[in-house]
């Protein structure tokens, strides 16, 4: 067992007893939903302990094995031959069935949890849907589109009139997709309006290696990212829980900051492109600005 494992239930003692509230949650157009401190932190408080939303094993769902679309995506990434597709087997194609295979698993995991409407909270920041996801309607900005903010759909196919735009078979009548009697509608909608649960998972969620599974939490998943020293605090994932720590002292108002890349030390044009492709964005932290 590692020395920082061995600290984790004094941390929780720790934790149980702090009178202070540490943080919020705040929004801006630049930084997204973000955490703010509301008191001065002092180096080593533990600032946030929290259960995990979502734990999905790194394993393939296994109701996918049945499923014909799953064994075409394997067959491509093996190369085989057990589709039409592997034929053309290409790095876009190998890309794209990689992607289509982490949306089929996180919605087969999803699809059972009770936190499903907590999760699909959680932002995504590539909006990649393709045709065959299930997806969530956010960010709509007029009057007629925002009536369909917050509703859940299913691509059926690209938009015929606007290549640039999917038609969105959208459930009406409730607001989540509990209500297996809503009537469906056909709307034409921008891919950046779209989340789909693989895309959540791709932004926010943490690997857990005590359990082989990649978490997702409420609370953590908010946390901006900064490079190295300019991060703020620390986590350690175990058993399905997060245990956050303050590195240095933090002012109140001054945002939590985490490095996503924690084992990725080297800082430079690697590090960012790394950080844009596993979470498209541009890293502007303190030690990134000299070289934007
Ligand atoms: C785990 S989420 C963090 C919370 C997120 N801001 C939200 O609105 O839920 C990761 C996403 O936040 C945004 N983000 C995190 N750190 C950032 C940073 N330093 N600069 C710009 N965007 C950042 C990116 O869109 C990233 O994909």
């Amino acid at each position: 067992m590692s020395a920082m494992v061995q600290l984790l239930p004094m941390m929780e003692v720790v934790y149980n007893r702090k009178k202070a509230t540490y943080f919020k949650m705040a929004h801006s157009n630049l930084r997204g939903t973000h955490v703010v401190a509301v008191n001065h932190i002092q180096a080593g408080a533990v600032v946030l302990i929290e259960k995990a939303l979502h734990i999905q094993p790194t394993k393939n769902h296994p109701s996918l094995s049945v499923d014909p679309e799953y064994q075409s995506l394997i067959g491509i990434l093996d190369g085989g031959s057990t589709s039409a597709a592997s034929s053309t087997c290409s790095s876009t194609a190998h890309k794209d069935a990689v992607g289509r295979l982490a949306e089929l698993n996180a919605t087969a995991y999803v699809q059972g949890s009770k936190q499903k409407d907590e999760i699909w909270q959680l932002e995504d920041s590539h909006r990649q849907a393709r045709v065959g996801d299930t997806v969530k309607i956010h960010g709509l900005a007029s009057e007629a589109g925002k009536k369909l903010n917050g509703k859940y759909g299913e691509i059926s196919k690209k938009d015929e009139k606007d290549e640039n735009r999917f038609g969105v078979m959208v459930a009406m009548g409730a607001k989540n997709n509990k209500k297996s009697k809503s009537k469906s509608v056909l709307r034409s909608i921008k891919p950046c309006n779209l989340k789909t649960l693989g895309g959540i998972m791709r932004t926010n969620a943490y690997h857990d290696g005590s359990l082989e599974a990649n978490l997702l939490f409420k609370e953590l998943c908010r946390i901006n990212h900064a490079c190295g020293d300019a991060a703020n605090v620390n986590r350690t994932i175990h058993q399905g829980k997060v245990y956050v720590v303050a590195k240095r002292d933090i002012a109140d108002g001054e945002e939590l900051l985490i490095d996503y890349l924690p084992l990725a030390t080297e800082l430079g044009r690697d590090r960012l492109e790394l950080l844009h492709n596993m979470f498209n964005f541009w890293c502007q932290c303190s030690e990134h600005q000299q070289l934007a």
